[in-house]
């Protein structure tokens, strides 16, 4: 069995960054940007006011000084007329300023009658203007190596920048196996149960920013396992759970080979998830999951996670923490464990508690975790307080 480092090496090695396309900037929240972005103004493009209140001349700036309202500057408007020293522009929050070398006082500082006012007895240091270009300059170029967030969109919309080359997005084809298996809503017969895994995995891949298609349950025989590998073509990576073990029901990886499946690994040494599966098929990944759902589950998080990174041509990313063991935990054995457990906040890291029920098939105790407590393989017994590596969930 090969070690959970080795595994992520030759996943990694299976898929490499796909092609691009322009997006409108309405559908690039999430993606992934392939070319720079170019600011096509400045911004702000004009020194403009911060505030409401008046632009006067910085050598009028004297408290108690009085001057003649001439004219208005809005946001949207600006004010053209002539200036002499002794003069003021009522001005509002993102006006152009009129001239260079002047300051803005907020209306609060100010008493007015008539068009004249006259300035307040303490006024502040700060003129209370944006400098032209504080924010970007014209040519400056954007093109983070993140999927794009809320802020990003703001930031591209102001460059002036209407669309986006982005990667494409993965297309994840999700293959749940066993005759087990009924979906959410049906009726199970007495010795059936619903079928979680796709929608943890949909899920997961989902929020990696991979689009999906949830493929019908393939039943534990070769015919259908083949009608639903045919259904995959054209994914970019095809997921399966179930079926990857030794039992005589477990032909995922028989029919993938048979279907032309190079296979890069099967079995790894890691708790849960031994039987997990990789190589490359018909021109797509294709990744062979454990069918218990904790299992499925943390290889998703451990593999799937980082296939979709690549996909995007995201760099990769060192998601584990370190944290305080809460309680006493016992040895491990020949695999490295990824003990579902508990957080809570500590000082200065956070303190974890591995869950105590283990068994790979508990879906309840999954959504209770908030982490992977990571014991390493061959590991002693270790005791409250050591420090130890966590991957946090979402
Ligand atoms: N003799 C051995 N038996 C098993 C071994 C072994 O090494 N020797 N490995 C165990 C380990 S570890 C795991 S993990 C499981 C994985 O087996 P499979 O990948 O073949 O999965 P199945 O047998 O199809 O299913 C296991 C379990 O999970 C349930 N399941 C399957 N798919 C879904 C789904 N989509 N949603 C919810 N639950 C699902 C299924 O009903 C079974 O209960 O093998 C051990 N056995
Ligand atoms: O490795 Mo299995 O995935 O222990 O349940």
């Amino acid at each position: 069995m090969i070690s959970v480092e080795e595994a992520l090496e030759k996943v990694l090695a299976l898929v490499e960054p796909l092609g691009t396309e322009r997006v409108a900037l309405r559908s690039a929240l999430g993606r992934v940007m392939a070319e720079p972005a170019v600011a096509r103004l400045t911004q702000p493009p004009f020194s403009a006011s911060a505030m409401d209140g008046y632009w006067i001349a910085a050598e009028d700036h004297k408290p108690g000084a009085t001057l003649r309202v001439e004219g208005e500057a809005a946001a949207g408007r600006a004010y053209s007329g002539p200036l002499a020293p002794g003069q003021a522009v009522r001005i509002f929050t993102g006006a152009p300023v009129p001239a260079p070398g002047g300051v803005v006082v907020l209306q609060e500082h100010v008493t007015r009658e008539g068009d004249t006012i006259t300035l307040g007895e303490t006024l502040e240091t700060h003129d209370n203007i944006r400098p032209q270009g504080q924010d970007f300059a014209k040519g400056e170029t954007f093109c983070p190596t993140r999927a794009l967030t809320a802020r990003d969109l703001g930031l591209l919309a102001a460059m002036n920048v209407a669309a986006v080359t982005v990667r494409r997005r993965p297309v994840v084809a999700i293959i749940a196996t066993g005759d087990e298996l009924v979906m959410p809503g049906e009726e199970p017969g007495p010795d059936q149960i619903i079928c979680s895994n796709s929608f943890i995995v949909a899920a997961i891949a989902e929020s990696a920013g991979a689009e999906t298609r949830m493929l019908p349950i393939a039943r534990d025989d070769r015919d259908s396992l083949r009608t639903v590998f045919d259904l995959a073509k054209g994914a970019d990576l095809v997921v399966t759970s179930g079926g990857a073990s030794v039992g005589a029901h477990d032909l995922v990886g028989e029919v993938a080979q048979e279907l032309g499946l190079e296979r890069s690994f099967w079995k790894i040494a890691m708790r849960p998830g031994k039987p997990l599966m990789a190589g490359r098929m018909g021109g797509a990944a294709m990744l062979g999951l454990p069918g218990n759902p904790v299992s499925a589950t943390v290889c998703a998080e451990l593999f799937l996670r980082p296939m979709l990174a690549r996909l995007q041509d995201l760099p990769a990313q060192t998601r584990t923490r370190e944290a305080e063991l809460a309680c006493d935990t016992g040895p491990t054995g020949p695999r490295t464990h990824y003990m579902r457990a508990r957080l809570e906040p500590g000082t200065p890291m956070p303190r974890v508690t591995p869950c105590d029920n283990q068994d790979s098939a508990m879906l309840s105790v999954l959504s209770d975790a908030a982490c992977l407590l990571i014991r390493p393989k061959d590991d002693g017994p270790r005791r409250a307080g050591e420090i130890v590596e966590i991957l946090p969930l979402r």
